[in-house]
């Protein structure tokens, strides 16, 4: 061939590929603004490693309520404004339905752990049932328990204060694995929950982002030996745990069920009724989503809330008198008392404003193309709900970063005055849409009797500086990171509020042991004997 024609199909081959690879990572003009791109990675390399529900927010101030990142050619769709929830994730939420494919996610669960699993028929048929047996009218089944356990709870927090991390996550996973499985916790140290968080632990270690390899990104990853493959022998380790804690709660639930114990658990109705139909692995996983949801999501919330409350003796005060007037000190909180307790709720409010415990939400992905203001979304984007963005609007929001009960007494959303709030919901933080947060109603019930409970019982104060006398300043931004977000520990002091205040608690303790009875048939004689023991 002529050397001159070869070079020039060459050189033009190689321009055209040049051309391609400038192209990825760069951002399309129809898709939401963002910050600015490099060649191929996109914006890759400034995603932020920890915290990225902060970045996120300071991105948001910059380019709006819905920007964009470009992960080689891959967008992420970042929404930050009640009025994008509501177009995109709510109104069209049928095409943001999916999660985005996740090889480790894949890899540990076969694609049938409800949370992340794909938009699915194994979803729908998994979330379907999850919705009934979680309905607002369903849930009133589990109040005598979760009423029960929030009574230990504070009889915990009574006799162990500085134990009040541990305390609050037991009270998580107890109501979770009682309503889902038909046996409780009664110990942080009980076997079972203490295998339980181990396996969390690791589970939440791989998915933090930026943790591991982009497999996603770059498949070929995939194909790596699993002696350089450090996650391969994780998500084997993870899988093994899951399998042996979850089967166990089905053969434990199959025994009941042969033995005519049954005590109305959740599971039990899943196997003798067949709800989730023979599929082994579906019902590891629903079991998995249910256990795993529930348990850290309720206790991280405790957790602001003690932290919140150790910080404002001012909103305690109001508090305080509320509860004094409506419920005195005779009789422990119950449900019903909430709606007469509007100080209580604004509490309940901004804690979950200050403090979303999913800050930017479980990644949806889109599946249909939508064009929403002007920009399109593509199929295969990412979508992040970015909680924590909406609820710390300056535009919104007065002191977005402060704990301030009292604003949503002034206004419904806890808005500043003039904000349009036609759109605007109260519940970001479980989420929106075909995915939004399937135990909100059993969640909503916890949150509301442990709020009271805790405000009724107590008084949350600072530590005192010995060298001043007076109380330390509270830090109130010390958070972990990862996809759910804790308060880091902190001291405090936690005192009842009164000697009547303490006697009632250990009595209503003793007389909620019929309630725990139920649900500790499976129970070791150290953890029964443990059990039977407290309040006494
Ligand atoms: C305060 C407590 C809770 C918070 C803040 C919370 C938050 C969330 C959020 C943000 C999502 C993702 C929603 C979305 O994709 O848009 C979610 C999903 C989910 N939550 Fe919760 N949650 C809580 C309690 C619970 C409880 C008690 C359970 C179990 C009984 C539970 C089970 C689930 C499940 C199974 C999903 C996946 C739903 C799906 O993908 O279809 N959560 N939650």
């Amino acid at each position: 061939m002529d050397p001159i024609p070869v070079a020039i199909v060459v050189g033009s081959l190689v321009a055209l590929i040049a051309m391609r690879l400038t192209r990825i990572g760069k951002r399309p003009p129809s898709l939401p603004p963002g910050p600015p791109t490099t060649p191929v990675l996109g914006n890759l390399l400034m995603f932020p490693r920890e915290n990225a529900y902060l970045k996120f927010t300071q991105w948001a101030r910059e380019y709006g309520g819905i920007f964009s990142l470009m992960m080689f050619d891959n967008p992420f769709i970042v929404i930050s404004d009640p009025r994008y929830v509501k177009e995109l994730i709510e109104r069209k939420g049928g095409s943001v339905a999916d999660r985005p494919a996740s090889h480790l996610i894949d890899t540990v669960t076969e694609g049938k752990y409800l949370t992340f699993a794909r938009y699915s028929n194994d979803w729908r048929t998994a979330r379907t049932m999850l919705q009934k047996a979680l309905s607002k009218e369903a849930v009133i089944q589990y109040v005598p328990i979760m009423q029960a356990e929030a009574t230990q709870l504070l009889y915990n927090m009574m006799t162990k204060p500085e134990n009040f991390f541990a305390d609050t996550t037991r009270f998580g996973y107890s109501v979770s694995s009682t309503v889902l499985t038909g046996t409780r916790a009664p110990s942080s140290e009980s076997p079972i929950s203490k295998k339980f968080f181990h396996m969390i632990e690791e589970w939440s270690g791989l998915l933090e982002p930026g943790s591991q390899p982009p497999i996603d990104l770059i498949p070929i990853l995939k194909y790596i030996p699993a002696r350089w493959a450090k996650w391969k022998g994780l998500c084997a380790d993870i899988r093994r745990q899951q399998c042996e804690l979850y089967n166990g709660f089905v053969t434990m639930c199959e025994h009941r069920i042969a033995n005519n114990l049954r005590n109305g658990s959740l599971l039990e109705g899943i196997i003798a009724d067949q709800k989730l139909g023979n599929d082994k692995i579906l019902i590891r996983g629903t079991i998995g989503a249910f256990l795993e949801g529930g348990t850290d999501t309720t206790s991280l919330f405790l957790k602001s809330l003690i932290l919140m409350l150790t910080s404002s003796p001012e909103a305690q005060a109001k508090a305080h008198k509320e509860i004094d007037d409506v419920i005195g000190s005779d009789r422990l909180p119950v449900l019903e008392d909430f709606a007469n307790l509007p100080y209580c709720q604004a509490i309940m409010k901004e804690v979950l404003r200050i403090r979303p415990m999913v800050p930017i939400g479980v990644p949806h992905n889109a599946t249909k193309e939508e064009v929403i203001d002007g920009y399109v979304i593509p199929v295969g984007a990412t979508v992040f709900m970015n909680q924590f963005g909406i609820l710390h609007d300056p535009e919104s929001y007065d002191d977005p970063d402060l704990f301030i009960p009292d604003r949503f007494l002034k206004s419904e959303y806890g808005t500043k005055p003039g904000v349009n709030t036609d759109v605007r919901g109260n519940e970001y933080h479980f989420g929106a849409g075909r995915r939004v947060c399937v135990g909100m109603h059993l969640a909503n019930n916890a949150m509301r009797q442990n709020t009271m409970n805790f405000l009724w019982a107590f008084n949350f104060k600072a530590p005192t500086d010995p060298a001043t006398g007076k109380p330390l300043p509270v830090d109130i931004n010390n958070y972990s990171e990862g996809i759910a977000t804790s308060p880091r520990p902190f001291k405090n002091i936690i005192e009842p509020r009164s000697p009547v205040h303490a006697a009632l608690i250990r009595k209503e303790l003793i007389a909620a042991r019929p309630i725990f009875e139920r649900y500790e048939h499976e129970l070791s004689p150290e953890e029964a004997k443990y059990a039977a023991s407290l309040g006494i």
